[in-house]
């Protein structure tokens, strides 16, 4: 077996983990990227055999919405009209607070605004995205609009970023569903995650950035040696017996 499909079969194991927690009558945030689909993949599948009823979705992207509807997963309408009990989401980088690095699939503003809205946030990965540190590994997203960006360049190349315009594999310039464009800002090491999200938040332009401090519940973990379920404050591992 390959290493790419190693890493997909773990990514798997996790999402279908956190799906365990999605109970009937739910309302689900649905997460983008190759991990948080098996989620998707998983609880339309549940809705098929019966296993599980009456759940709504809410898409975190427009490319997750499209493949929810056509797995015939019921849809909320755009505005939100209710909150959301459970989202299941992907991440690049996890560091031991739980906090986290998103937007590698370039959805982090709506990303974040399905999270903030969630009475619970489960993230699912493969151990490789286990950090010490964030930076460490992962530059950080940022969205910013087309109007004036290459100020917001400079802005954060004094923060200290190196800065990379994200393209799309044609090499055009990527926009996001929203139009705008991505930033890549690789710091290294974060020392202080709280102070740069601060100054991200405070310059007109940044429409949102890749820090997810403080937003996740629970991290589940998928590694060769098993599932580990991480809870916020809860401290570490609760293993398998953490499902409901
Ligand atoms: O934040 C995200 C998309 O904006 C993804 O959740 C993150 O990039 C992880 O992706 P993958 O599961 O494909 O590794």
């Amino acid at each position: 077996m390959g290493d790419e499909t190693a890493t997909s079969m773990l990514k798997r194991q996790a999402a279908e983990h956190a799906v365990a927690f999605v109970q009937s009558g739910m309302t689900v945030g649905l997460g983008t990227g190759s991990t948080a689909i098996f989620a998707t993949r998983h609880i339309a599948a549940l809705l098929q055999e019966g296993a599980l009823r009456e759940v709504v979705a809410f898409a975190t992207s427009v490319a997750v919405r499209r493949e929810a509807e056509s797995l015939g997963i019921p849809l909320l309408a755009d505005d939100m009209p209710r909150a959301i009990d459970l989202t299941i989401d992907g991440a690049d980088e996890i560091d031991p607070r739980l906090d986290l690095i998103k937007g590698g699939g370039g959805a982090l503003l709506r990303e974040k605004i399905v999270a903030e809205a969630s009475r619970r946030v489960i993230i699912v990965a493969d151990d490789g995205k286990l950090s010490p540190c964030l930076g460490t590994r992962w530059p950080v997203p940022v969205e910013v609009l087309p109007y004036g960006w290459q100020s917001q360049a400079r802005y954060l190349a004094t923060l200290g970023a190196e800065v990379a315009l994200r393209r799309d594999a044609a090499g055009a310039e990527l926009r996001t569903d929203q139009g705008n464009l991505i930033l890549d800002c690789r710091f290294g090491p974060i020392a202080d995650a709280a102070d740069l999200a601060r100054s991200l938040a405070a310059r007109a332009g940044i429409m949102e950035h890749g820090l997810f401090l403080g937003i996740a519940h629970d991290v589940v973990i998928a590694g060769c040696d098993g599932i580990r379920h991480l809870r916020r404050g809860g401290g570490g591992a609760a293993g398998l017996e953490g499902r409901p």
